[in-house]
């Protein structure tokens, strides 16, 4: 592989720029990453030493050449009493049989360590994301998402790239390495010496140039992440950018980090190409020297020009390898800084984890909740939540209201169990949520988010995430009864309509509806919304209303309310201040008591006026 190519390999490699760490694995030695990645994919080392006997005997062809030309020389060309044709063309034929052997083994080899490097890393990619969905939001929050995607893909690409092609590079280099040297020695172990005193410089060349050259690739990558932050930003923030007329400011920006990394790409590049010039001089060198010793050496019959012919074929094959080892050290490089990252994620442990087969499963029917003095803060914040202590009843209309920053979101994440408490219990029927299998939990409680992630598929089938085995006879029923039909049949294909991209083709309200039309097929036994705060015309607003009874009837459900008109229409209001509940009771008797509740419904309802 050229060094071009592994530039530009390095480039996309790092193209979501992502530098932040998961887990403590950055720590582990090379050695121990490896190791560990070879645990995570065992495929990988299976059978691999049928691979690496393959490639000695794949190598024996290269090395045959080089033997039959000092046959043929020795014994064809200069044989005593003229030269005989025939036995060069035996010998052709006979090497030719054989490096088609030679030939196929290598193909086999090919062929093994492209099966098993798949294999491997599609375990290491499978265990990777399973475990992604394991860790609670938090761990996956806000910019650790793109990192998180880069190591399940990127990352595992850096390791596919290393062991598909440095490492058929390192088996077949390491086994012409031996090979070469074994004959080297049986034709002349003093040449053989003086081949081997020749690398020693390339060795220390090789090793003082290695960490430079990772270090002018490591700037590259910095530059390419910058670069891409940039046009990322600018494309992202377009309406803003132009909105305040700073286009200008943006150009500079992507000017100057285009220019930052086109500087750092040549420097990288001009290394690379000392690295390589360095090799081949090297090579050249080594087989001078060889042609000048072995010139000696021939003169005071200690060698015939036949086996000195096959020695400089020889130095090739020892020299070629030699110098690619700068190109598989910096791919090993490569590899075992994404094995690290991925190893990262793989070894951070789940914060919410699921009891599974032991876990309760809980019978369907009306839920009861309770908080027992539950506290909660955020991973090296304070606390956002606590002392809160609650019961909610069955097929009650619970609304938790509260200033913005109070710890209403909060709340709703430790009732759904996207996040354990960090002090105290949160109980559903009298069960610790900890102790009921996701399984259970996750067909009992369902929560409703402001924004419900929507799939670039049909109405349909975004539908349908809420209880996969539904039939579309039961989405069809579902949309009748949260009166949803008017709306379908102003769409132009009804539940057949594509939504786009993330629903970008339906409108705030309309996903809102997808949400609820979600969660109702889903059945759950708790409801947890959280209320869209988005502004929606009057008729989707009216339309989303009723889909909300219809969804709520008959089960207990908590809404993080944002209007208070919810508040009002709630069967209980939950006032949550500064991460304490401060007030809990119907509207009616809250709405004068003159706590929080009552300023807050005060300013609300001259917000409404205004
Ligand atoms: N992932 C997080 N990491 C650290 N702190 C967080 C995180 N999420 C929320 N917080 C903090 O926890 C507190 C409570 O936040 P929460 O989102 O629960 O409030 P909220 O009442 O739902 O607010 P809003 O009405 O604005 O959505 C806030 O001070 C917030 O800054």
């Amino acid at each position: 592989m050229t060094t071009t190519t592994r530039a530009a390999r390095d480039d996309e490699h790092d193209a979501t720029g992502e530098s932040s760490e998961i887990g403590g694995s950055h720590d582990l030695s090379t050695w121990a990453t490896l190791k560990r990645g070879l645990e995570l994919s065992p495929e990988l080392v299976k059978g691999l030493w049928v691979t690496v006997a393959l490639a000695i005997f794949a190598t024996l062809g290269k090395v045959l050449i080089p033997f039959v030309v000092q046959q043929a020389t020795d014994h064809g060309i200069l044989a005593e009493g003229g030269a005989d044709v025939d036995f060069v063309l035996r010998a052709v034929l006979l090497a030719a049989g054989a490096i088609i052997f030679t030939g196929l083994a290598q193909y086999v080899v090919n062929v093994r360590l492209f099966k098993a490097a798949e294999s491997g890393l599609a375990t290491l990619r499978l265990t990777a994301f399973r475990h992604i969905h394991d860790l609670s939001v938090l761990t996956q929050s806000t910019e650790r998402r793109g990192s998180l995607v880069a190591r399940v893909t990127n990352d595992v690409d850096t390791i596919s790239m290393f062991v598909q092609f440095g490492g058929i590079m390192l088996l077949v280099s390491s086994a012409q390495i031996l090979v070469a040297t074994i004959l080297m020695v049986f034709y002349s172990p003093i040449l053989a010496g003086v081949v081997y005193l020749c690398v020693i410089p390339l060795v220390v060349l090789i090793t003082k140039f290695q960490p430079m050259l990772g270090r002018a690739y490591g700037a590259v990558r910095v530059r390419v992440g910058e670069l891409l932050g940039a046009v990322s930003e600018s494309i992202v923030g377009a309406v803003t950018i132009r909105a305040y007329g700073v286009e200008n400011r943006t150009e500079q920006r992507i000017d100057g980090a285009i220019e930052n990394h086109r500087a750092a790409a040549i420097k990288a590049q001009i290394r690379s190409v000392i690295a390589f010039v360095s090799g081949q001089a090297f090579g050249g060198i080594t087989t001078a020297i060889v042609l000048v010793v072995g010139t000696v050496l021939a003169a005071n019959d200690q060698m015939s020009l036949g086996q000195l012919l096959a020695f400089l074929f020889l130095v090739n094959l020892f020299t070629q390898p030699v110098q690619q080892a700068t190109e598989i050290f910096n791919e090993l490089q490569n590899a075992v800084a994404g094995w690290r990252r991925v190893i990262g994620v793989i070894d951070t442990p789940a914060d919410v984890s699921d009891p599974g087969e032991a876990g309760v499963q809980l019978p369907r029917g009306p839920i009861t909740v309770q908080f027992e003095d539950v506290a909660y803060s955020y991973p090296g914040g304070d606390r956002v939540l606590q002392d809160v202590t609650l019961t909610l009843e069955p097929q009650t209309r619970v609304a938790v209201v509260g200033e913005t920053g109070s710890g209403k979101t909060t709340l709703a994440k430790l009732l759904t169990r996207l996040m354990d408490p960090s002090e105290g219990r949160v109980l559903i029927d009298g069960v610790d949520l900890r102790e009921i299998a996701f399984s259970s939990l996750r067909r009992r409680i369902v929560m409703v988010p402001q924004e419900g992630f929507l799939f670039d598929q049909s109405l349909m089938e975004n539908i349908r995430f809420g209880r996969p085995e539904a039939e579309n006879e039961d989405i069809e029923l579902a949309m009748t009864e949260l009166g949803l039909d008017p709306w379908l049949s102003g769409l132009p294909m009804g539940l057949a309509t594509q939504v786009g991209q993330r629903g970008e083709s339906l409108s705030a309200g309309e996903r809102q509806l997808v949400a609820i039309a979600r969660a109702y097929l889903a059945d759950p036994d708790l409801l947890v919304l959280d209320e869209a705060t988005s502004a929606v015309d009057p008729a989707t607003e009216v339309r989303i209303q009723r889909a909300l009874e219809g969804l709520t009837r008959g089960r207990t459900s908590v809404a993080i309310a944002h209007r208070l008109s919810t508040a009002e229409a709630a069967d209980v209001v939950v006032v949550v201040d500064k991460g304490r509940i401060v007030a809990v009771g119907p509207h009616h008797e809250l709405v004068n008591a003159g706590g929080v509740y009552t300023r807050m419904h005060a300013s609300w309802a001259v917000q409404q006026q205004g």
